[in-house]
């Protein structure tokens, strides 16, 4: 459970079909059912999964088959590993199994309380200067004395790997006790730019010449830097220029800096006496610079000041973030924000307002780093702690709590993940319950964010996080500075011609999304090994569509730069900085870009020069293109809210096309699980049958998930079930890499185990392979009765004094087993809807997009006043009315159920495959040409079935594949 989720959500897709079916027609379709919460349900069921769910196929005597032969002749030659059979315990009476319901109720936490002061000298008046740096890698050197002077080290790493050590302060990694460091008083005003032309912090210094400034005299560096040309200046938070570099935010005046901090503190003291309009809007100016709250801020604000949970839902760059920094200077404790994304967590804490002490504590820091973080927290010296939720429930963490440092706000931000009928459900994100935040941190407040929630979303986070629904704030999810046009297309010729003409000609940034990889001729592509192509067999290989699409903007003019998740971490986040510096115009990206991203002025027009009237006007608009359809509204409106972030017009052109759907539909059901998976995996994880109480289990991730052909997060979903629901059946670990390999050096095996037991035990539990030593930690600590991690540390002790070296590998999950379940039949069930519940709620999401699209571009016209190039009205009000729950819009059954040649191709597949285990599940991913842990598409796209049924409904695959293996078995299929 340690390890953060970092994924981006961005797909592998699946090929192209290679056959094209006459066009399914469309039907209107009942309104969706809202996803039934099946956990609650305490039938008796029969047993879930028959020793003959998986068949192999016999070979049939004769075959018919009447549908022509592709063209493409491709021999399938698979490699899938059987699945094993076992047997299933039998089951037991009832078993009930239900999503735990906090008890607690939520404490009354009272504003005076809330109110207290900061620590002393938290917001006095001291300068910090900062150097650039060559590279935003940042790690602190813990300090030699605690002293308030002591100035944190900033070690520093370029990508020449050296580093260079800096006694400088970060903004936002200062102490408590420090002095606040000079902030550029930059006003961000609606007409802001993330981008600006700082002329006024320039020309403030060459006023200042010829007087004795406070730190800088005119020979200084800062003096000679200003004499050069005028550059564009970054404002990436706090801590990154055009260059990604620390910026030198020491050019203003110390007065200025000290009026300034006591206007801060005095606006601080004004709200913790009273906590009025007024003074909070005195507070905002004194720390933004900001005249007054955008819609949502003071109501979410003063109830958080009110102690009051709260759940906020407002548009993406409508200022969530405010809304918990203004009450986290205001409140005497640590401000937690929960956060899903790394790169999310890295963003936030750059756009802490300076005088925000802030930190960030992720599996992507080192031990030292995490280690100086948790000191910062306890000395107090960190006011905003960005932390993953994997984090925030270990014990290590927890611990700091345990004393004096009290946490006075949870944020929970992307709080719809918590809700599995979210587009972006995290299984981590489960843990989040009131119950056990108010446990483990005695905190007063919760306050959960999100821009995209439909009502079951709002509700089930509600829920869970004990949000009483007075406390709901919720304000349009769509800004309406965003214009709105949709046209079928998925071609790039069109895409072409649309930002060759107004108003994307004009614009200055322009992200365009796309979503899938796609297949390129490898001998084209010289960055490809010929290893990598010879893996492959055949002269074709997986791209992001991202770097074809740029490739082809460029050759036709358009500089664009591709972002993808298949990028190193370095190459994105340059591509992002050039980004926000407007170095870069186009960017086409997955949805991994924009996270985070606070770019004002994404696509602000660039100035023209209007000849007939003779003056120059300045066109501000915004660029975002969906090249590919999105997953959900939710996703949609995520992405478009990446533009006009500075209040200015953004104009978002949506394409569709029908393949583009039908891709999208089958990867919506790589996901699901058989009932017959969920038994054997629950199989798994009790296999011991009770007697492992206490001890630690663990699963290898990568085996168990081809073994029972399951993904890892869906593995996670189930475990963390089990620990979180009505009866907790186990209770989860951290994640460990399970298998050591051990040679031994300075001491003879024999002899070291003699003195050392944890020696002993691993000669007893190992394997010698190649005269090493093969073994599982968790099964080793088990047999001294020590923790995994106490044994790893062991081994690191004996490693440093060069008795032995090993090396770690199979990541796994670990686990206690608390309790057995008493009907293994009624658990797997209730688990196996409940998977299948999320899968149709996924389903019933892109069906829901595709049917807005197809709306927009063939009923709007009619209905509303919109024209072909704008959509607005209609899309704005179909966004609202599903996230309303309102009226839920008509969704097309795009899908066919049925085609006179799937029966035979099937047949065909199993005869030409009569080696192989199959589920009926796993023919239909085949036939989709969906990859899954057991069926690599690696593997199995070289079958010529692959991908051929994405027009015919996942569920008719499934039934049909289910009546052909029952006639090469001859038995019942699941
Ligand atoms: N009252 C305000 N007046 C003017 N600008 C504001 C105000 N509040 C916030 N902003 C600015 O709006 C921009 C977006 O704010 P923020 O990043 O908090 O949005 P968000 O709602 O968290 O967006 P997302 O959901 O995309 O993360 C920031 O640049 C912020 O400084």
């Amino acid at each position: 459970m340690d390890s953060d989720s970092d994924s981006d959500g961005s797909h592998i897709s699946a090929t192209p079909p290679r056959d094209s079916l006459p066009p399914p027609r469309r039907l209107p379709q009942p309104p969706p059912k809202p996803p039934s919460s099946s956990l609650k349900s305490t039938a008796k069921i029969k047993p879930s999964s028959h020793p003959d769910t998986i068949f192999k196929p016999k070979k049939p005597s004769s075959l018919k088959h009447d549908k022509p032969k592709p063209k493409p002749k491709v021999v399938p030659e698979p490699e899938p590993k059987p699945i094993q059979q076992q047997d299933l315990p039998s089951p037991v009476g009832n078993f009930p199994f239900q999503i735990r319901r906090p008890s607690d109720q939520p404490r009354q936490i009272s504003v005076g309380r809330s109110l207290e002061t900061l620590p002393a000298g938290f917001f006095s008046t001291r300068r910090v200067s900062f150097s650039k740096i060559s590279k935003p890698s940042l790690n602190f050197e813990p300090e030699t004395t605690p002293e308030i002077t002591a100035e944190p080290k900033i070690k520093v790493s370029d990508c020449s790997g050296s580093t260079k050590i800096f006694n400088k302060n970060l903004p936002n990694l200062i102490r408590g006790d420090a002095p606040l460091p000079e902030v550029k008083l930059q006003r961000r005003s609606e007409e802001g730019n993330f981008v600006k032309l700082n002329f006024r912090g320039y020309k403030r210094k060459f006023t200042a010449k010829g007087k004795k400034m406070n730190n800088y005299s005119y020979k200084s560096k800062y003096f000679k830097r200003s004499k050069r040309r005028v550059k564009p200046e970054v404002h990436m938070g706090n801590l990154c220029d055009e260059e990604g570099l620390v910026s030198d935010i020491t050019q203003h005046s110390k007065v200025e800096n000290l009026s300034r901090f006591e206007s801060v503190e005095a606006a601080i003291s004004a709200v913790r006496n009273e906590v009025s309009d007024e003074n909070l809007v005195r507070l905002l100016k004194a720390m933004y610079g900001y005249d007054s709250f955008r819609d949502g801020q003071l109501e979410a604000i003063k109830m958080v000041l009110a102690g009051k949970s709260a759940m906020l839902v407002l548009p993406t760059g409508a200022g969530k973030s405010l809304c918990y920094q203004i009450p986290a200077v205001v409140l005497p404790g640590v401000t937690l924000v929960v956060s899903p994304l790394v790169a999310l967590m890295i963003d936030q804490l750059k756009q802490l307002p300076s005088m925000i002490p802030g930190g960030f504590l992720s599996s992507s820091q080192g031990p030292e780093e995490a280690a100086e973080t948790l000191r910062m927290i306890q000395e107090g010296s960190i006011k905003v702690l960005f932390v993953s939720p994997e984090r925030l429930l270990n014990a290590d963490f927890l611990s700091i709590f345990s004393g004096t440092t009290s946490v006075s706000l949870v944020v929970v931000d992307e709080a719809h993940c918590v809700s599995e009928w979210s587009h972006n459900f995290r299984p981590s994100y489960m843990r989040l319950r009131a119950s056990l935040l108010r446990a483990k941190f005695n905190a007063e407040c919760i306050l959960a964010m999100t821009a995209t929630a439909t009502t079951t979303t709002l509700s089930s986070v509600m829920s869970a996080l004990e949000i009483s629904s007075t406390n709901l704030i919720q304000k349009a999810q769509v800004r309406d500075n965003l214009r709105l046009s949709v046209s079928l297309s998925g071609n790039r010729q069109d895409m072409l011609k649309l930002m060759k003409s107004s108003p994307f000609l004009e614009a200055r940034s322009i992200i365009v999304y796309c979503k899938f990889q796609v297949l390129a001729i490898a001998f084209m592509q010289s960055t490809y090994s010929s290893q990598a192509i010879s893996n492959f067999y055949l002269p074709w290989i997986l791209q992001s569509e991202t770097d074809e699409i740029s490739r082809y903007l460029c050759d036709n003019n358009i500089s664009a730069k591709s972002y993808h998740s298949g990028m190193l971490a370095r190459d994105r986040s340059r591509i992002q900085e050039l980004f926000c510096a407007n170095k870069i115009r186009v960017v086409v990206a997955t949805v991994a870009f924009g996270m985070g991203l606070d770019k004002r002025d994404v696509g602000a027009g660039r100035p023209l020069l209007l000849l007939s009237t003779l003056v120059f006007l300045v066109v501000f608009f915004t660029g975002v293109i969906h090249y590919s359809l999105p997953e959900s509204l939710e996703e949609y409106v995520q992405e478009i809210g990446r533009g006009g972030r500075d209040g200015r017009l953004s104009y978002c052109h949506l394409y569709f096309d029908d393949v583009t759907y039908y891709k999208l539909r089958s990867l919506m059901h790589s996901d699901g699980v058989d009932e017959f998976s969920v038994n054997k995996f629950l199989c798994q994880v009790f296999a011991d049958d009770g007697n492992s109480h206490g001890e630690v289990c663990s699963l290898v991730k990568e085996s168990v998930s081809r073994k029972f052909d399951m993904k890892e997060e869906v593995m996670l979903t189930l475990l963390t079930h089990l620990e979180l629901g009505e009866t907790q059946y186990l209770h989860l670990l951290p994640q460990l890499n399970v298998t050591c390999t051990l040679n031994f050096h300075k001491t003879s095996p024999m002899s070291l185990a003699d003195k050392d037991p944890a020696v002993a035990a691993i000669l007893r539990k190992s394997e010698i392979k190649q005269g090493q030593y093969v073994f599982d930690i968790p099964t080793v600590a088990n047999s001294i009765g020590i923790a995994p991690s106490e044994l790893s540390n062991h081994l690191q002790d004996l490693k440093v004094k060069g008795e032995i070296t090993y090396e770690l590998k199979d990541p796994a999950f670990c686990f206690k087993v608390v309790k057995f379940p008493s009907d293994f039949c009624s658990l797997t069930e209730l688990l196996t809807r409940w998977l299948l519940d999320i899968e149709n709620c996924k389903v019933w999401k892109l069906d829901v997009m595709y049917s807005s699209a197809v709306f927009a571009v063939n009923a709007c016209e009619k209905t509303h006043d919109c024209n072909v190039a704008q959509q607005t009205t209609c899309l704005q009000e179909r966004i609202l009315d599903y996230f309303k729950g309102h009226n839920n819009p008509d969704v097309l059954d795009k899908m066919g159920h049925n085609s006179p040649f799937l029966r035979a191709d099937i047949k065909v597949f199993l005869q030409s495959n009569s080696n192989v285990k199959f589920t009926p599940r796993a023919i239909a991913r085949v036939m989709h040409g969906i990859g899954s842990p057991s069926y690599p598409s690696s593997t199995w796209s070289r079958t010529h079935f692959w991908g051929r049924y994405t027009q015919i409904d996942f569920k008719a695959v499934m039934n049909a594949a289910k009546a052909e293996l029952m006639n090469f078995v001859g038995k019942d299929a699941p």
